[in-house]
């Protein structure tokens, strides 16, 4: 049973419901026919997302490199990566906008490469809201409903019901210029989602907003993809967080190739390179090799868990900053470090200490911090062994001392939601 989309009730008017701008609205649970948006080549009922070996090049550049990446019926999909990595040549591969110069690009399993992308049944959402300034909300929610040529007499009620689920129906009338950021972003949502799309595009949706509104959006569309569960979403972003919080899986794209993709919980606790270790959540990555029943770093013994690793082989330890303990460790299990403070920063609710460790660099992440310890203190600190991930050194060699950290956007502190 596809979706279904929430409906306006008989006689709402979208000009005479409250004014709510706030919050999304939950749809109500009640089944509607399967959507169907009218003029797609793409079935309504047909979800999911498939890359198959998409390469994309301009002149000398690969955007995308031989892309091979499912995105299941009803998956929140985030494509990170740094810029220039690929995220929004895959999207716009996805939605028609780029062909790509290999490969076929399916949704719901049919071939979409050679359609035009109204005939794609997609809905996008980009960062710069991209409404029309001389058209009112109303008009812009039922551009494409007009550029898919739905019945005339439909487009009222599917403009208020999208609107509705976004919690905009009091804007309807409204300019564009006459709303905030955070409600323009809304209506562009609204839009995307007027032609009942089985698969919505959004590219970084969120970055135009300030810090407590991309916090509360991201919190709405989570809510609105729980009305919507059917509709597969690829969410591109470069902000961790966003894709921690959103996304069923994670694709990280790093040079236009895929490195990683697996659930939040995975790539955050078992990166299997250390350039996801470091973008998905900040990581000390230390070369160790490995031994029977642990790994030797700068000659003293860590014990860890080293699954099929082979002894004698040279690897990365991903230490999380934040699961770093200061003074020995209370179990006997557990490992110690010591190291000399090279940087104290304070950020509110945790101090982040810089030190070297037998000339490697490590980062603690350390709460309730009492006194602030100066520069050049030595210090021991601890770390369970069950908190540590060993990385297979040929994938990735680990980031020697003094090379910048690979630090995006923490992750709330103590941690992603999903770990
Ligand atoms: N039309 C184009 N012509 C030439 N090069 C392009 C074109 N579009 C993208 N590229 C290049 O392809 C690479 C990938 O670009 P893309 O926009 O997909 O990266 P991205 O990961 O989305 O980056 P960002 O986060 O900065 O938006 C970049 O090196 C970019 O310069």
């Amino acid at each position: 049973m596809p979706a279904p989309i929430a409906r306006p009730s008989p006689g709402h008017h979208p000009a005479k419901a409250p004014l709510r701008g706030d919050t999304f609205r939950h749809a109500p649970a009640r089944p509607a026919a399967p959507a169907t948006a009218a003029g797609s080549a793409v079935s309504a009922t047909d979800s999911g997302i498939r890359f198959d070996r998409v390469t994309v090049t301009h002149g000398r550049t690969t955007a995308l490199d031989s892309l091979d990446l499912t995105v299941e019926p009803g998956e929140v999909m985030a494509l990170l990566g740094p810029s220039g990595s690929g995220k929004t040549t895959a999207l716009r591969a996805v939605a028609g906008f780029v062909r790509p110069t290999s490969g076929r690009v399916l949704i719901g399993g049919h071939d979409v490469t050679d359609l035009p992308p109204y005939k794609r049944g997609i809905g996008m959402v980009v960062q710069q809201y991209a409404l029309f300034p001389h058209m009112k909300v109303a008009e812009n929610v039922a551009f494409g409903l007009k550029a898919q040529r739905a019945p005339r007499a439909e487009i009222p009620g599917r403009v208020a019901e999208a609107l509705d689920m976004v919690g905009m129906a009091g804007y309807a009338d409204r300019h564009p210029r006459e709303l905030s950021g955070g409600q323009q972003q809304r209506v562009a949502i609204a839009r995307a989602l007027a032609i009942r799309p089985r698969v919505l595009l959004l590219d970084e949706p969120l970055s135009a907003l300030d810090a407590q509104l991309r916090s509360d959006m991201l919190a709405e569309l989570a809510r609105l993809h729980r009305e919507l569960p059917h509709v597969s979403l690829l969410y591109v972003t470069h902000d961790q967080v966003e894709a921690l919080t959103l996304a069923d899986r994670i694709a990280v794209l790093e040079s236009a190739r895929l490195r990683e993709c697996g659930t939040p919980h995975q790539l955050y606790r078992s990166p299997r390179t250390a350039f996801t270790a470091s973008f998905v959540g900040t990581a000390n990555l230390l070369p160790v090799t490995v031994r029977a029943d642990g790994v030797e770093f700068a000659g003293r013994h860590l014990t860890v868990p080293t699954g099929d690793a082979t002894p004698g082989a040279t690897a990365t330890l991903c230490v999380r900053p934040h699961l770093l303990g200061l003074g020995t460790a209370p179990d006997p299990q557990g490992n110690t470090l010591r190291g000399t403070v090279t940087e104290v920063q304070w950020r509110g609710a945790t101090h982040r200490l810089h030190l070297t460790v037998d000339g490697h660099r490590l980062m603690a992440d350390l709460r309730e911090l009492r006194e602030t310890p100066p520069l050049g203190t030595e210090l021991t600190l601890h770390f369970a062994p069950q908190d540590a991930a060993l990385i297979p050194a040929d994938i990735q060699p680990a980031a020697p001392a003094g090379t910048p950290a690979n630090t995006p956007t923490d992750p709330a502190d103590g941690g992603p939601r999903h770990a």
